[in-house]
């Protein structure tokens, strides 16, 4: 078990929901966080209110839009400025915007791949690094689709298939560095509110019905049930190429088929 007492944590999209949950599940636990997010405000007051509860200096707020390369870049030599080191890296922030889908893509995807080089450059052992663990936050809609996001869903499956192949590139190449994907189902953060915003919904608000019949099936988790999910995969050494599955009747680690099972068709 990886022990958290020292380690240094970046989590993106740490302003606010599962962000804000995962951050504070690693202060608990003794690591340092950095926290990264567009949300200048909400940063800095999380920033104060971390240090406060979690004594000074443990916490930063540095803002980042995750979609920009350079933003991205300059937030991770700062932190490597002022903690020395990164150990853990979250790659959690995310939105829904079916309309503005190439802006969801960039976020969703792009983002978690730009969080994930940077971290494993300096994490690889190749390099000089000291190894470390690296969570993309996915969903249940990276498992399964979710019919009135089909822009959100490809991206999760995207950021499920980057981190199942790059644990594997890690494992044979033998980076030191352990990749694994959460799954949650429907978590009550402001996000799950999308389903009935046509802004963010477009051409797929007629499916709101859809989604709510979904939700339940799916009843919502809490964030702090979630953190622990997180909790869990940073610390079990034994962990790379995980994706934790989570629903209200309980987690667990997903089994992908060795083979593909298909049913036989003639050509
Ligand atoms: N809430 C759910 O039901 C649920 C379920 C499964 C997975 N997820 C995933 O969990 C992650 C967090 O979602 P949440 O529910 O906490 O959402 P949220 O909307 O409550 O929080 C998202 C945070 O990300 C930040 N953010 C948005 N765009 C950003 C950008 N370009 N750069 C940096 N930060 C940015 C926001 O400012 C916000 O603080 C997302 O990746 C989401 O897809 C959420
Ligand atoms: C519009 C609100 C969007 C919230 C998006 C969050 O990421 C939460 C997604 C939550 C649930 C998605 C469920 C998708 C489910 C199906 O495809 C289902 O078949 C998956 C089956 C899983 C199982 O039963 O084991």
């Amino acid at each position: 078990m990886m022990a958290l007492q020292g380690k240094v944590a970046v989590v993106t999209g740490a302003a606010q929901g599962l962000g804000k949950g995962f951050a504070e599940i690693l202060l608990q636990n003794g690591a340092k966080v950095a926290l990264l997010d567009i949300n200048e405000k909400a940063g800095k007051e999380l920033e104060t209110q971390f240090n406060e509860a979690y004594g000074a200096d443990r916490t930063h707020f540095y803002p980042v839009d995750v979609s920009s390369d350079q933003q991205f870049k300059d937030a991770f030599q700062k932190i490597l400025s002022k903690f020395g080191q990164v150990d853990i890296f979250c790659n959690n922030a995310g939105i829904i915007n079916e309309k503005q889908w190439e802006k969801t893509v960039s976020i969703n995807l792009c983002g978690v791949v730009r969080g994930t080089y940077l971290a494993l450059e300096h994490m690889k052992k190749e390099n000089g690094g000291q190894g470390g663990v690296i969570v993309n936050v996915a969903s249940l809609a990276g498992l399964g689709p979710l019919a009135q996001t089909p822009i959100y869903t490809a991206t999760k499956f995207g950021v499920v298939g980057f981190t199942r192949a790059l644990a594997l590139a890690s494992e044979v190449a033998n980076y030191g560095v352990r990749i694994n994907a959460m799954c949650p189902a429907f978590v009550r953060t402001p996000l799950i509110d999308s389903f009935n915003s046509e802004e963010q919904i477009g051409q797929f608000m007629g499916l709101a019905d859809f989604t709510r019949s979904l939700m339940e099936k799916f009843p919502s988790l809490e964030v702090e049930e979630v953190s622990k999910g997180l909790l869990l995969l940073v610390k079990d050494d034994s962990l790379n190429g995980a994706c934790l599955a989570m629903m209200r009747d309980g987690a667990g680690l997903v089994s992908f088929p060795k083979e593909i099972p298909k049913t036989p068709v003639a050509l």
